[in-house]
């Protein structure tokens, strides 16, 4: 892994999005930035993160060579190696809430934002960026945000994450390119936030309805049952879980 450590940029995947173009590197590209100024959420939220607190990292993962359809295999597969970092750290009550997000004692933790690049209809290559709060200790306006110093009650060393996440992001690599999904279902069912117990889901419209998770279909949809009795199947843009 070749690994870039910056102070700041606009958004680590910006950089590696560029980097990428002009480069012929086989192996995996690492940007740790202690500074974003754009940084990019999902669905074209931005992500605030304070200076030097957290870490704020992107991988450039290549020659990937995977079927569009195993696009959310692939994310589960970054959402349970961030928790395994996250659990090697001691890290209390880790949960995944769909699609990515990684809870500890039910606050966001830690966000993902993958970004695909494709070539003759197959993902030829990705970019994992992720954001992970640990030392910043208060969140304007997020109240569901936390930081791993809040929970743990200490200091977090960011090279010493980073380091520990790159072992991961490794580990996650070697199963992507050998199509080793084996298993990562069952993990991320057994590690999903709310899974068959009563949620509250929110539509886009605003108006929230009781159900639970039923399922999580192959292309990564969200199938819930809601308590009237129908049940139906939906993507990130159409429905949040309230938590
Ligand atoms: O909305 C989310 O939950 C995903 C947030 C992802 C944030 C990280 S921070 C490092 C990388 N660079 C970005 O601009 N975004 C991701």
């Amino acid at each position: 892994m070749k690994i870039i450590k910056i102070n700041a940029t606009e958004s680590t995947n910006l950089y590696l999005k560029s980097l990428g173009k002009s480069t012929n590197d086989k192996g995996i590209i690492a940007v740790r930035a202690l500074c974003q100024t754009q940084g990019r959420g999902q669905m074209g939220t931005s992500w605030q993160t304070e200076d030097n607190k957290n870490l704020i990292t992107s991988y450039l993962l290549p020659q990937i060579n995977l079927e569009p359809k195993d696009n959310f295999k692939m994310s589960m597969l970054v959402s349970l190696a961030l928790k395994k970092c996250l659990e090697n750290l001691k890290v209390p009550d880790l949960k995944i809430k769909w699609p990515n997000d990684i809870l500890s004692c039910q606050k966001k933790i830690a966000g993902i934002l993958i970004e695909n690049t494709f070539t003759a209809q197959k993902i030829s290559s990705s970019i994992i960026g992720i954001g992970l709060n640990l030392n910043q200790k208060s969140f304007h306006n997020l109240p569901q945000a936390s930081s791993l110093s809040l929970i743990c009650q200490k200091e977090f060393d960011i090279d010493e994450v980073f380091q520990r996440l790159n072992v991961e992001i490794e580990v996650l690599y070697k199963k992507l390119i050998q199509k080793d999904f084996e298993g990562s279902l069952y993990e991320y069912y057994k590690n999903l936030y709310g899974y068959r117990e009563e949620q509250i889901f929110e539509f886009k419209n605003g108006q929230q309805k009781k159900g639970m998770i039923k399922s999580i279909e192959n292309n990564g949809f969200l199938n819930v049952k809601f308590n009237d009795h129908t049940s139906q199947s939906f993507d990130l843009k159409e429905i949040k879980q309230v938590y």
